[in-house]
C-alpha cells in the first residue's frame, strides 16, 4: 500500500516479535516504517517480508558504507527485497554512490536511494573530533551536493538544514529528516531537532519519528497528535 503521509516510524526493536507487535498497532495508510540496524541484524529479511505482508512500505536503514562494489551489491539486494527506500553514507564518496545508483538502474530497480549526510546526533564538537572543521550545516551542504551529483534521490539530514538544501538541490530532491520532536516529546539523544510542523515548513519531504510514537502508551494516538500538529 502506498501512502501520501510524510511520516516514517522507526521500528527500533530488538526482536521481530516486538517490532511486529508495534506494526500491528499502526496503519499502513497513515505511515511508512523504518527497519534499522538492530532489528535487521536480529531478524534478517523476515522482518521485511512480514511488514510488506501487512501492507507497509519500508525504508531499510542500514546506512551502507564500504567499497563501491560491495555497496552496489548490498543496495541491489535491498531493492530486490522490495523495500521502498534504502540508504548509504554520503561519506563513502562519489564512486561508491554512483556505483549504487548505476546498479539499481541496470536492473530496473526503482527503490529510492538516499545518502546520510551528518547524523542528527552530531554537533560541531563531534565533527571536530573526527577531523571535520566545517560546521554541521556546511558539512551537510557539501555532502548533499555530492550526493545529488552522484545520482542519489535525496539525503537524510536534520530538518534544520532542509530549507537550505531545497535551495541548493531543488524541491524534488528528497529530504528525509530524523530528529523530529513533536511538542509532547523529549529530545533524548538527538541534538539537531525540530517539530513536525517546522520541519514540513522548512522543506522536509519525509519525517522519521521513532520513540515519540513507539514508546507512547497509545502509538496511534501519538501518530494522530503528530498529524494534528502537521495540519496547522
Ligand atoms: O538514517 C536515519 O534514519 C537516521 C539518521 C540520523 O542522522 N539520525 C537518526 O536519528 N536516524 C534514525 O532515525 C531514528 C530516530 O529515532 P528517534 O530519535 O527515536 O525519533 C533512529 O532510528 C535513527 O537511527
Amino acid at each position: 500500500m502506498s501512502t501520501a503521509s510524510p511520516l516514517i516510524i522507526a521500528l527500533d526493536y530488538a526482536s521481530l516479535d516486538a517490532a511486529l507487535c508495534m506494526a500491528d498497532r499502526l496503519d499502513p495508510s497513515r505511515c511508512r516504517l523504518k527497519v534499522g540496524k538492530e532489528l535487521f541484524t536480529r531478524s534478517g529479511p523476515d522482518i521485511l517480508e512480514a511488514l510488506h505482508g501487512r501492507g507497509f512500505e519500508v525504508f531499510l536503514d542500514l546506512k551502507f558504507h564500504d567499497i563501491p562494489n560491495t555497496v552496489a551489491g548490498a543496495v541491489q539486494a535491498a531493492a530486490e527485497q522490495g523495500v521502498w527506500m534504502v540508504n548509504v553514507h554520503a561519506g563513502g564518496g562519489r564512486r561508491m554512490m554512483e556505483a549504487a545508483r548505476e546498479r539499481l538502474d541496470r536492473h530496473g530497480l526503482t527503490t529510492h536511494l538516499i545518502a546520510v549526510t551528518v547524523l542528527t546526533s552530531m554537533e560541531a564538537e563531534d565533527l571536530a573530533e573526527v577531523g571535520v572543521s566545517a560546521s554541521p550545516a556546511e558539512q551537510v551542504e557539501r555532502l548533499a551536493v555530492l550526493a545529488r551529483d552522484s545520482g542519489m534521490h535525496g539525503v537524510v539530514c536534520s530538518a534544520l538544514e532542509a530549507s537550505r538544501l531545497t535551495t541548493l538541490c531543488g524541491a524534488d530532491f528528497l529530504k528525509v529528516t530524523p530528529g523530529i520532536r513533536p511538542s509532547f516529546a523529549a529530545a533524548g539523544d538527538q541534538r539537531r531537532v525540530m517539530t513536525p510542523l517546522d520541519a514540513r515548513r522548512a522543506g522536509s519531504t519525509h519525517q522519521v519519528v521513532g520513540r515519540p510514537v513507539t514508546q507512547a502508551e497509545d502509538p496511534m494516538a501519538a501518530l494522530a497528535a503528530i498529524e494534528a500538529e502537521l495540519a496547522f
